[in-house]
């Protein structure tokens, strides 16, 4: 059996150039980018993470800060009354103006100071606020133009509490006097003083809600170095701390917030956690306590390292959190200050990066395919046609030249290649029946060395005389005549289904059946016959008329079985049929000189279609080597095709 395809070549996986291409580049360009992205990513993911850390550290930097300034003033002011002042030794309203005058000074220095007080072991009370606080001015409903408040709470001659409040205007002067009832505070309730009290230095106390104010505040106080019992305090109002964590947000969703020793929030960047933990602080409802607050309690179990930003999930949302507690500033010591950031709002940036690489890498994969398609289209469009080309040097059709102009050197080297090899087969092919090649390679059946018996009918033909002609022209003239002829043979063969086998001097030898089956090969070959003898006739006339000489041929027709195969020599094959067939197709074409017929057929070929063709018979014949006798014709003409009857139905003349 032949060597087919399949034998040749296992099959493999194909798939056309341009999805290669595209497969590759894709795959390429996925690997190449997710990589470049996903480092990239993880790049601006881990620059987001330290640049937070880097901006949590700055703003506990800052507020440790902020609060070293509120506790330094403060204390500073507290430490200097506490420890130079002797006018505060004697309770007011003894030395007032000396007192006022001191106070007035510090408090004026330190805008966050709300208000500066001495509180005395017999219950007296002295104090300075400064009325830029809106809530002081409520509360005590400050006359217009002043400035500062001083608050004494006094005795009278029978010990009895006096409550006074002077008013002093930019300059300091005193310009109102009011009495208020006295309220029974008694300052050695209060925590500030307890803990200066039992302390040895200025302490701080609080946070709480101050008593007149109801802000948020923190007291720094300090035993009177001249008599423990005189403690000295100063008040901090907390909203410069809870703006300064307010305003200073790493991004929107970021909250801060100053933890106890016990882990209550106390100070929150969120006004709405804020009041929650004075209504907390003020109910000293624990249940309400913000420490259920969901980032807290996450915080407060599983605390993250001190001064490290450690990833904290809270519900579906992942913090970047870091704790620091305060060790320098006076206020809120032993405290900690917490500060929170959504991951996904860190990581906003560098999503946006990633999305933007993703969109851009997205946008270079679709570019890179189209290119891919493109150059691919450049070299399979090239190879296409280089397969086009290929395809018509298979059929041995060389009347296209291989022009395949590439930018891609190889394809042109072996656009050059090809054509290379086509001048070479075009060459080659001369010399070989072309259509037999073609045919052979179509029906399978030139592979190597091998024959088999078959059906076929033969066709031999010949021209009268030819050594004459040969003798009598110039040799140019006669091949140029010779080529005429044989491509009328050539065409009409073909249009016949038929195959030439051979040119061989002046005779032509033609088969039907083979290489490529054909039911009908007698008829076809008689046809073809008929059909030749009819050129010829134009042909013959045109040498007529250029006064060359007629090529009067001969043609001899037979039907039977035959040996067909490749035979010779393993480097010259030649396609062909042997055997008696042959032969006898060949005696013929030569006994059309005896009957002066132009077509002869044998019996067996007008077994085959004497329906369609017509023939006269001329006897039986014994043709030369040969012992049995054979029934011989002349072919006359093909049958005409008796057009189809149009049945009643379909011309409408049905009775
Ligand atoms: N086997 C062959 N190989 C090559 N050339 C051949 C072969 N047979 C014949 N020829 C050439 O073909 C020409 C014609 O030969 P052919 O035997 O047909 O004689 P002819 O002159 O045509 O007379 P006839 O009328 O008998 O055909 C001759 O010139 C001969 O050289
Ligand atoms: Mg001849």
């Amino acid at each position: 059996m032949r060597g087919s395809d399949e034998n040749r070549h296992p099959a493999i996986w194909t798939h056309s150039l341009r999805s290669l291409f595209a497969l590759v580049m894709v795959a390429m360009l996925i690997v190449v980018s997710a990589t470049l992205v996903g480092l990239d990513y993880r790049r601006s993911r881990n620059a987001a993470i330290e640049d937070a850390e880097a901006n949590m550290h700055a703003f506990v930097g800052r507020l440790v800060d902020r609060l070293g300034v509120l506790s330094g003033d403060t204390s500073a002011l507290v430490g200097l009354v506490a420890s130079v002042a002797n006018s505060f030794l004697v309770p007011p309203p003894e030395r007032l103006n000396d007192k006022i005058a001191i106070l007035r000074e510090g408090i004026m220095r330190s805008p966050h100071i709300d208000g500066v007080y001495v509180g005395y072991p017999d219950g007296r009370f002295f104090q300075v606020v400064d009325l830029a606080m809106p809530a002081w001015r409520m509360a005590l409903d400050v006359p217009r133009g002043a400035a500062l408040a001083v608050r004494s709470m006094e005795k009278d001659a029978e010990g009895k509490p006096v409550n006074r409040v002077l008013f002093l205007d930019a300059a300091g002067i005193q310009f109102a006097e009011r009495r208020l009832t006295p309220t029974g505070f008694d300052p050695q309730t209060r925590p500030w003083y307890q803990a200066a009290v039992d302390g040895t230095g200025p302490v701080s106390t609080g946070p709480y809600e101050m008593a007149t104010t109801g802000k948020l505040g923190m007291t720094i106080s300090q035993a009177h170095h001249g008599n423990g019992k005189i403690v000295i305090g100063a008040d901090v109002v907390l909203d410069t701390i809870t703006d300064f964590l307010s305003r200073e947000r790493l991004t929107d969703g970021s909250v801060s917030f100053i933890l106890d020793a016990v882990g209550r929030p106390i100070i929150h960047s969120n006004p709405a956690m804020m009041r929650r933990i004075l209504a907390a602080t003020e109910r000293y409802d624990p249940e309400a306590s913000p420490k259920n607050d969901p980032l807290v309690e996450s915080i407060r179990l599983n605390a993250p390292t001190a001064g490290k930003a450690s990833f904290v999930d809270v519900g579906d949302r992942t913090y970047l959190v870091m704790v620091t507690p305060l060790a320098s500033a006076l206020l809120l010591s032993g405290h900690r200050v917490v500060v929170a950031a959504p991951l996904d709002e860190l990581m906003a940036t560098a999503n946006a990066a990633l999305l933007q690489g993703l969109a851009v890498s997205g946008a270079v994969v679709v570019l890179a395919v189209l290119s891919a398609l493109v150059l691919a289209h450049l070299i399979t469009k090239s190879l296409h046609q280089l397969t086009a080309s290929a395809n018509r040097l298979q059929d041995l059709d060389f009347t296209t030249p291989i022009d395949v102009p590439s930018y891609v050197t190889e394809i042109s080297t072996l656009n050059g290649a090809m054509n290379k090899a086509r001048d070479a087969i075009f060459t080659f092919a001369l010399y070989v029946p072309k259509e037999l090649v073609r045919r052979g390679i179509e029906s399978g059946q030139f592979s190597g060395r091998a024959a088999w018996r078959q059906e076929v009918t033969a066709l031999f033909t010949d021209i009268y005389d030819f050594t004459t002609i040969s003798e009598r022209h110039a040799p140019e003239e006669v091949v140029a005549m010779l080529s005429e002829y044989f491509d009328i043979f050539s065409e009409t063969v073909h249009a016949h289904e038929g195959t030439i086998i051979q040119f061989l001097g002046d005779s032509v030898f033609a088969m039907w059946n083979a290489p490529v089956a054909d039911e009908r090969h007698a008829e076809h070959a008689c046809r073809c016959a008929l059909a030749v003898k009819e050129r010829l006739q134009a042909f013959n006339e045109k040498q007529k008329a250029k006064g060359l000489p007629e090529f009067r041929t001969r043609f001899g027709i037979h039907t039977g079985t035959a040996v067909v195969g490749s035979v010779g020599a393993k480097e010259r094959l030649q396609y062909t049929a042997m055997g008696d067939t042959v032969n006898v197709a060949s005696r013929l074409e030569g006994m059309n000189k005896n009957y002066d017929t132009t077509i002869m057929a044998s019996g067996a070929v007008v077994a085959q279609c004497k329906d369609v063709i017509t023939f006269r018979p001329l006897g039986s014949a014994q043709a030369k080597g040969r012992a049995t006798a054979l029934d011989i014709y002349e072919v006359l003409a093909a049958i005409p095709v008796a057009e189809p009857k149009m049945d009643e139905a379909q011309t409408g003349t049905a009775a």
